[in-house]
């Protein structure tokens, strides 16, 4: 719940990309080929309708009952690591790494926020802490 909240908010890919290879019609829409599209993951993950007025809250239990339910059944609501053929092939490893790393760290040390950390999140390729995340560690 944690992870996934944390993707949401601060998902690092912040667009999906893709060119239509022929001419499809989408809708009422008629897509000429080779038309790109970028697909704005962060919005959607920003989306109020999707996610309700508390959007911008870290409330990692949204997703207690799982993606489906926290996204009301909007199987592209919540799309951290892309979707369809060309999904990420690392999401995998990178969740358990997440999980192992966690996991190894819980185990020997508690830690707050230090309170020089400063919140601003910037994009440079990537979504991260443009002044890091200073934290305090101490024995358990
Ligand atoms: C939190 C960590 C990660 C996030 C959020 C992430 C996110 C993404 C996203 C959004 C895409 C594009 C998917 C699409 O276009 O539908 C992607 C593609 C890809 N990712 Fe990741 N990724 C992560 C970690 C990793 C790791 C650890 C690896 C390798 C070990 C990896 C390897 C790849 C590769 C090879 C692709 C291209 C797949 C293709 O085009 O067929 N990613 N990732």
């Amino acid at each position: 719940m944690i992870l996934n909240e944390t993707l949401r908010l601060y998902s690092p890919a912040i667009n999906l990309l893709r060119r239509v290879e022929r001419e499809v019609r989408l809708g009422k829409l008629i897509i000429p080929a080779n038309t790109e599209f970028y697909i704005p993951l962060l919005a959607l993950h920003h989306d109020p309708e999707i996610w309700g007025q508390d959007v911008h809250l870290f409330k990692p239990e949204r997703f207690a009952e799982g993606v489906a339910k926290a996204t009301s059944n909007n199987i592209t609501g919540f799309i951290p690591f892309g979707f369809g053929p060309r999904v990420c092939v690392g999401s995998n490893f990178a969740v358990n790494e997440v999980k192992i790393a966690l996991s190894m760290i819980l185990q020997r040390y508690k830690f707050t926020l230090s309170p020089d950390y400063v919140h601003d999140p910037i994009q440079i390729i990537i979504v991260l802490p443009q002044k890091g995340v200073q934290i305090v560690l101490g024995k358990l």
